[in-house]
């Protein structure tokens, strides 16, 4: 069986939570509390293949023996970037994470001969009458990190279904296959659009 360490990462109430229940329970929950970090464990079974997968959620508030982003960045094989599309601050965090992510994975410890996935992920796109992030920008960081980019939304209601952007590159390059499951894992997490309740 193939392990995943997915880490969802991104500033505080973007939505992390939300993306993260919405994908175990198949519901949006607008109000999840969590006051300390968690990894969630799932078995799932993709084109007949056993995977389990570990999603680690971390807490934003400063909470005792918390790791640190650096060590949450060592303990993953990908990522899932959040920010929200309504603040423009969120995604200057995620810009930084990306950047780190890459550079940690390149110079660290982990001998990889490709890029660690990354999803960079737009979220709230229901509040884009709020929108200080255009999708544009979004789309550029991607395709400069070698990110695949989605704008969606965590929330019940909204109807348009993800589009993958600036993915082209991506699809030109191998990787492993644990890496490809989660890639393929992922789209099934974020790619589809779920009922909500
Ligand atoms: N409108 C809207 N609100 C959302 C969406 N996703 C999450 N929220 C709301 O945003 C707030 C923060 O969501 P969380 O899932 O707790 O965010 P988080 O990133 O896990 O926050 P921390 O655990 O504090 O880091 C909650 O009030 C959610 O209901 C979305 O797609 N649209």
């Amino acid at each position: 069986m193939n392990d995943i360490k997915v880490a969802v990462l991104g500033s505080e109430g973007v939505g992390k939570s939300a993306l993260i229940v919405r994908f175990l329970t198949r519901r949006f929950i607008g109000e999840y509390a969590s006051s300390s970090e968690c990894i969630y464990r799932k078995h799932m079974s993709i084109d007949g293949r056993q995977l389990h997968l570990e999603l680690y959620d971390p807490c934003s508030q400063p909470c005792e023996g918390k790791s640190t982003l650096n060590e949450q960045i060592h303990w993953a094989d990908g990522f899932v970037v959040v920010y929200d599309i309504s603040d423009r601050s969120s995604f200057l965090t995620a810009k930084a994470i990306v950047h780190l992510i890459r550079e940690l994975h390149l110079g660290g410890s982990k001998s990889r001969d490709t890029d660690s996935v990354i999803f960079l992920v737009g979220n709230k796109q229901d509040l884009c009458h709020m929108r200080e992030v255009d999708r544009e920008e979004g789309q550029k960081l991607a395709s400069e990190r070698r990110c695949q980019f989605y704008e969606l939304s965590a929330a019940e209601h909204y109807q348009e279904g993800p589009k993958p952007l600036g993915g082209k590159a991506k699809e030109r390059r191998r990787r492993p296959s644990g890496s490809k499951s989660m890639a393929k894992l992922i789209n099934n997490v974020f790619g589809k659009r779920r009922k909500s309740v």
